[in-house]
């Protein structure tokens, strides 16, 4: 993974946009859910939902289909408010401070977002701000990288999974929030997305995963959402 100059106290990361920021390190010491519920259209889906989770530490979302682990991803995204609790991040409320908090995270949820008319590598920023060698290095993450100049919409459902993945090996950010991230990978993909996640907290990223497949993440704590259904 690219990053920038070691700066003392400081720690290199880029936004979903791909802005370059710096914040205290000390951010990347812990979060915490404190009793998070969630609303979905006037409907309560979940309560009481609380973890910890350190600094290369792993959280796997489990339950059946409706229990909210889309709802509690998208929430710790700040893409949807939370009904009561709070999200806390190096003791401060996560959510208070949105674009912030947009440098902190790598969200791959359910839908790719892959724009079928450019090139593969294009889908990764190539042209616009982000160098060919970088975009490469992500691609071979993901086994892709000899697939960089065809056209996007040519991809299997599996490779184009594997374009979506491609993009947390461009990011800093040092939480990685996952929504079913195995769905339509083959055997190889699902064990290289464990060995880039396993890299990852090495590093002292975090990862909270949803998914009802099995995917190997040592010493990752289960968090089961059916027994938070409200
Ligand atoms: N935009 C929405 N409007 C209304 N209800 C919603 C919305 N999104 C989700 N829900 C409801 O919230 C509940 C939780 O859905 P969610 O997608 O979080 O579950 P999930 O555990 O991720 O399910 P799955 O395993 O099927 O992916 C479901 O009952 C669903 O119908």
């Amino acid at each position: 993974m690219r990053c920038a100059a070691a700066k003392p106290g400081f720690a290199p990361l880029k936004s979903r946009c791909g802005a370059r920021v710096h914040v205290p390190r000390r951010s990347l010491a812990m979060l915490e859910a404190k009793g998070l519920a969630a609303i979905r259209g006037e409907r309560l889906v979940f309560r009481d939902i609380s973890f910890r989770l350190e600094r290369g530490g792993a959280l796997v979302l489990v339950g059946p289909n409706g229990a909210g682990k889309s709802s509690l991803i998208r929430l710790l995204a700040g893409l949807t408010p939370p009904a009561a609790g709070e999200f806390v991040w190096d003791g401060e409320n996560a959510l208070d401070d949105p674009p912030l908090h947009a440098t902190r995270l790598c969200f791959v949820g359910h839908m790719d977002a892959i724009k079928p008319g450019l090139s593969v590598a294009e889908n990764l920023g190539l042209d616009r701000k982000r160098q060919r060698e970088n975009v490469l290095t992500a691609l071979a993450s993901v086994d892709l990288e000899r697939f960089a100049d065809l056209p996007a919409r040519l991809l299997s459902s599996g490779q184009r999974r594997r374009l979506a993945l491609a993009r947390l090996a461009l990011s800093d950010a040092p939480l990685w929030l996952l929504d079913e991230p195995t769905t339509g990978l083959d055997a190889s993909s699902v064990r290289r997305l464990e060995a880039n996640i396993a890299a990852h907290r090495d590093r002292g990223g975090m990862v909270i995963a949803a998914t009802h497949l099995p995917l190997d993440l040592p010493g990752a704590i289960p968090f089961d959402l059916a027994k938070a259904a409200a």
